[in-house]
């Protein structure tokens, strides 16, 4: 399944992306710098996975990606043109940027039938009605068949599995060049999320298109994608092809996030000095190695050194450490001293 894909044609640049929410009034305002400085490229035909825990800043990302929020700083271009163009505009690239959202009904009108979820977009992307022999081939091609049986129906009446299906039919229906999925399979069974993202998979095949995957879960990521962006932090700590990144990570974030996900090979006592995952954005150092307190690897300098994303090797891969991980690195404090750290 997996791909070289570093020779393609890059189809979705992220630019320097930057995002600072700003809240409260004149003496208690409040920042939170949700992205700081990320770039990605995306490539034609190709699965990015971008990988991280709660409130990492995965959903802001992708938010900017879509135009649906402007960077604070930097841009997002798709085919070397912006996501939003000067003084709005997004419809354009909405038709070839679409969204699959983890709750696949929130946003839509729990009164609408299938036919009508699916055909508006068509109508409001100046496609001529009438729209039910479309949305009947759409619902074959996402495996809601036979598709007479599901066009009529309301949200109410379809399982978690068979509105997300919908949800992707009506993505699929406006002919898009980049699907970007968030946590698409995070409220479904394991069964019925395999089921899903191998759809995925199959559609990105027929219809030729690029997937930006966004997920806490590095097992979707690894069966997922070609390439993969660890997230810690509002930052891109790692990236590079996803097995090489998943067989010898070098920053110990993605090496916490390997020990999170079920692993037979799983080394107890690292895995506790990284049980305080979950983390908000807010409670991390703003200078040096965001991720150090957590970290059995930490060193004097990670406090004092901001170090951006360095290539390690030809193959595409970066990280953001000051002493990316080899087979020899041993911790440098122990689980005791991690538990005392936490407790203070
Ligand atoms: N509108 C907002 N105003 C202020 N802070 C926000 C806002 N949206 C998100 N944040 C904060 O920005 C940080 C990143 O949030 P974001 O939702 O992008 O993370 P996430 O990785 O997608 O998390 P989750 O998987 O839980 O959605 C968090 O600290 C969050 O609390």
């Amino acid at each position: 399944m997996q791909r070289r894909t570093r020779w393609m044609k890059p189809l979705l640049q992220v630019h320097n992306v930057s995002q600072v929410y700003e809240s409260g009034g004149f003496l208690r305002k409040s920042r939170v710098r949700a992205v700081r400085d990320v770039s990605l490229e995306l490539r034609e035909g190709e699965v990015l996975a971008v990988v991280g825990e709660s409130g990492c800043g995965k959903s802001t990302l992708a938010r900017m990606i879509l135009g649906l929020l402007p960077p604070t700083e930097g841009r997002v271009e798709l085919d070397g043109r912006p996501v939003v163009r000067r003084g709005g505009g997004r419809l354009e690239t909405a038709k070839r940027l679409q969204m699959i959202f983890q709750d696949p009904f929130e946003t839509i009108n729990s009164n609408q039938k299938v036919e009508t979820v699916i055909g508006r977009p068509l109508q409001l992307h100046g496609a001529k009605g009438p729209f039910r022999d479309r949305v009947l081939k759409l619902l074959r091609q996402v495996g809601l068949t036979p598709a007479e049986d599901y066009i009529d129906k309301y949200p109410s009446q379809l399982s978690g599995g068979q509105k997300q299906r919908v949800m992707i039919a009506r993505a699929l229906g406006i002919g898009p060049r980049v699907l970007v999925a968030d946590e698409p399979t995070s409220m479904l069974d394991v069964s019925i999320g395999i089921d899903i993202m191998n759809l995925m998979l199959d559609l990105k095949r027929d219809h030729e298109l690029s997937l930006l995957w966004i997920t806490h879960n590095l097992g979707s990521a690894r069966y997922m994608s070609d390439r993969i962006a660890i997230m810690f932090g509002g930052q891109i700590v790692e990236s590079g092809p996803t097995e090489e990144v998943i067989a010898a990570p070098k920053h110990p974030y993605t090496k916490a996030l390997l020990y999170a996900s079920p692993d037979p090979r799983r080394e107890q006592v690292e895995a506790a000095a990284f049980q305080a995952a979950g983390r908000e954005e807010a409670g991390l150092p703003e200078t040096g190695c965001r991720f150090r307190h957590r970290c059995p690897y930490a060193r004097e300098d990670c406090a004092r050194s901001d170090v951006g994303l360095i290539a390690t090797t030809d193959s595409g891969r970066e990280v953001r450490c000051l002493h990316p991980l080899t087979d020899r690195t041993e911790p440098s404090r122990s689980q005791e001293a991690d538990r005392k750290e936490m407790e203070a």
